[in-house]
């Protein structure tokens, strides 16, 4: 009876330890579990070190003087959250207002789809995707427009991760992915019919230097959508609170310095483009996107102790641990942006390349 019990006792908990592993671990869309989560290309026993100097870089954001340092730890950065994003969030590296009735998938892939509409792309012809992360939002945009979708991400291992899921996707043929710094791009002058960047513009030290880079790439006439982070008319530098909020963004979310949205439009003129329109997509009638954010947080708990026993049993490299502390404390911080109204992740801006150079 007594080792009846035992095998019984031995099984339940087995069980249970598959189900809290294996069946609420995995992603909503089922890209990462939890078992298999890595550091990304960096070696799991080097991934705490990373983490070390990752955090000793991007702790005080604004004292940052060494811009080109940035793009480096950038990619440090998404080496250790890659696969935690994806596990816990889904292949689309961004947020988007709740649609009432709607599944987070569904809001997701309309936010996606708005951009591709508003740059008015026709099938078959080249779009760029700047900051492309493991291409959630390319998938969405190629399978909605027919355009060709080539996107460009500073991190190889997203680059490998986007080429295994475009083709498990069946969109390979459409959507192609480059491993470069968007500061820099590896693409002739006016070579793409359209652009747009989905939360990602907001890790260069100089936004001007991206808007440049993408002015150069576009062909005259053709448009460019982004959707930026920045800081509202609502945030006041001389408010501690909102000092501290938006500090706690900039250090778990690599950004080198939130931009205020009045910078957005001046910058994108700057470097020769016209501003077609300009709409904060956070601002009412839209739903709070911070919700979902918000509603995981119990998620969050199960994950941290899941992550903390993965570790400890030597599945999961050993700085995971700190690497998913970090962004428990980010999603408080991303949240409190959002309920306060200082802080906006889809500052939407549409620009135009005119069809010739403007004589200022
Ligand atoms: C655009 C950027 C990323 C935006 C979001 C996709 C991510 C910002 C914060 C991330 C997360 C926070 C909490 C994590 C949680 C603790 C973990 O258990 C599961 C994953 C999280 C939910 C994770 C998912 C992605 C974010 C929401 C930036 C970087 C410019
Ligand atoms: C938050 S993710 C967004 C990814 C994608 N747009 C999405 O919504 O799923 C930001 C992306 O920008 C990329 N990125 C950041 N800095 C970059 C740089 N200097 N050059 C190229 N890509 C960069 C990151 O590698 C990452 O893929």
């Amino acid at each position: 009876m007594d080792s009846l019990a035992l095998v019984c006792t031995g099984a339940l908990l087995a069980g249970g330890l598959y189900w809290f592993v294996c069946i609420l671990g995995p992603a909503e869309q089922k890209g990462k579990r939890a078992v298999d989560l890595s550091g990304g290309s960096i070696s799991a026993e080097k991934v705490q070190d990373n983490y070390k100097q990752y955090w000793s870089f991007f702790r005080r954001p604004k004292e940052i003087e060494t811009a080109e340092k940035v793009p480096d730890f950038v990619d440090t950065f998404y080496n250790l959250v890659t696969d935690i994003y994806e596990w816990g969030w889904g292949q689309s590296f961004h947020f988007s207002p709740s649609v009432p009735g709607k599944s987070h998938r569904d809001a997701t892939r309309l936010h996606e789809e708005m951009a591709v509409d508003l740059i008015d792309v026709k099938p078959g012809e080249r779009i760029l995707d700047v900051g492309c992360g493991v291409g959630g939002p390319m998938r969405a945009i190629a399978a909605h427009s027919r355009a060709n979708v080539v996107g460009i991400t500073i991190n190889e291992y997203q680059v490998n991760r986007a080429r295994l899921h475009n083709k498990k996707a069946g969109l390979d043929s459409l959507c192609e992915v480059v491993c470069g710094n968007f500061l820099e791009m590896p693409f002739p002058d006016n070579s793409f019919d359209g652009a747009y960047s989905i939360e990602a513009t907001c890790h260069a030290p100089k936004l001007e230097e991206v808007y440049a880079e993408i002015f150069r790439v576009l062909k005259p006439g053709s448009l460019y959508v982004s959707y930026e982070w920045v800081t509202t008319d609502k945030y006041r530098a001389s408010d501690p609170q909102h000092v501290e909020i938006i500090q706690g963004i900039e250090r778990g979310d690599a950004l080198p310095g939130l931009r205020s949205y009045a910078d957005i439009a001046e910058t994108a003129r700057k470097v020769g483009f016209e501003v077609v329109k300009e709409k904060d997509l956070a601002k009412p009638p839209a739903q709070p996107w911070w919700t979902r954010l918000k509603m995981g947080r119990i998620a969050y708990w199960r994950n941290h102790i899941l992550v903390t026993i993965l570790a400890a049993l030597g599945i999961a490299p050993k700085g995971t641990v700190d690497v998913h502390e970090m962004l428990f404390k980010t999603a408080d911080h991303l949240t409190q942006g959002g309920e306060t109204g200082i802080f906006s992740p889809m500052h939407m801006v549409l620009c135009r390349k005119p069809e010739s150079p403007s004589n200022s």
